[in-house]
């Protein structure tokens, strides 16, 4: 029995490839006004009227293509993550999804049922950099439940870690291996976000998107400036592994809808490179340090035709941390800080 457990958080996804169920998980995860920002009754009709009806037949197949037999990549990635990072630690460590299961109060109760005399459950958000949509809809909801049903313990929260030397070594010793054969240029493709959510995010309300070069300009925005701290990755893991910058390229992926995202697009980018003389690539997705649709499907099978019917000769997609032994050990570094 232990005063204080680990919870380490992901997204989610649906509970089978079944359209009712992707109905569900994609209802759940798309009425979040932190994911889609629009008043209740605009996301409500928005959301329930056009995306999902729509959407939901389209994402179950491509579910299909990459679900497991013992479920959802991303699920089980990272209970096999828990089981890794358990063996390094002696406090409980589970896990919760921000939607679908296992659900944070499943997830509380189970610590609480077994460790009666906890006192601090520090959360672990499974992702590197703050996004409203990613770390922050994940960490407030994980608050919100925790308030609701009155638990007993207090709640810690390990800050955005897209800088920490300890994950960019280990994210570019899990890319090395890769860069040792011949490549023409490496891929960081990050999940996008809406330009609105980064305008949203600014706590001074007048650097980002409205500065020259504003990432890259000094600010109090970029603690919570999800494009500066992508830029910070790549630049940091690139300098790791000592590449020269005109191998390496940034863009944004999964954009959902016609407004405007984050640019540059992957699937524009790949489509382009061939012609700009990338005929090898290599595509890591730092966003997601557990492989999931976004990764298996959306780059590895999509990306991939887009890259090769474009003229690309050799693509080769970089797997996410997973359950990389320098990625554990940097988890339980930060967790100890
Ligand atoms: C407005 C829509 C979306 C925003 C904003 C968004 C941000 C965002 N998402 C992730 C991580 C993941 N997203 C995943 C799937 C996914 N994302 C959206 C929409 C938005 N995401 C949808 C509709 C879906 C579902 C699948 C689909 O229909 O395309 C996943 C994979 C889940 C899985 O089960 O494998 C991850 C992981 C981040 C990090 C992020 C902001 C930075
Ligand atoms: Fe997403
Ligand atoms: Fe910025």
């Amino acid at each position: 029995m232990a005063k204080k457990a680990i919870v380490l958080m992901n997204l989610g996804s649906p509970d089978s490839t079944s359209v009712k169920d992707v109905k569900k998980y994609l209802t759940e995860f798309l009425m979040d006004e932190r994911v889609i920002d629009k008043p209740w009754l605009a996301r409500t009709l928005l959301v329930r009227g056009i995306i999902v009806p729509f959407r939901a037949p389209k994402s179950a197949k491509a579910y299909e293509s990459i679900w497991w037999k013992e479920g959802s990549p991303l699920i089980v990635l990272t209970k096999q993550l828990q089981e890794a990072v358990q063996k390094e630690m002696e406090e409980p460590v589970e896990i919760a999804m921000r939607y679908g299961n296992p659900s944070p109060k499943y997830c509380y109760d189970k610590l609480v049922r077994e460790n009666p005399d906890l006192e601090e459950v520090v959360l672990f958000p499974l992702y590197p950099h703050y996004a409203m949509s990613s770390y922050e809809t994940a960490v407030e909801y994980m608050k919100e439940i925790h308030e609701k049903y009155k638990y007993n313990f207090r709640i810690s929260v390990t800050p955005p870690y897209y800088r920490d030397a300890e994950y960019i070594y280990s994210l570019a010793e899990s890319i090395r291996p890769f860069t040792e054969k011949s490549f023409d240029k490496l891929l960081f493709s990050y999940h996008g976000v809406p330009e609105r959510h980064i305008l949203k995010g600014d706590i001074t309300g007048q650097h980002c998107l409205k500065v020259n070069d504003c990432c890259h300009v000094t600010s109090a925005a970029h603690d919570q400036c999800y494009r500066h701290q992508t830029f910070i990755t790549t630049e940091l893991v690139t300098e790791k592994l000592q590449l020269p910058k005109e191998k390496v390229e940034q863009s944004f992926q999964s954009r959902l809808g016609r407004d405007p995202w984050l640019t540059p697009y992957t699937a524009k980018r790949l489509e382009e490179l061939p012609a700009e003389g990338v005929k090898k690539l290599l595509v890591v997705c730092p966003a997601f340090v557990s492989d999931c649709l976004e990764t298996l499907e959306e780059i590895a099978e999509e990306g991939k035709h887009i890259f090769l019917h474009a003229g690309g000769e050799e693509f080769t997609m970089i797997p996410c941390l997973n359950v990389h032994p320098l990625w554990i050990r940097s988890i339980v570094k930060l967790i100890g800080d």
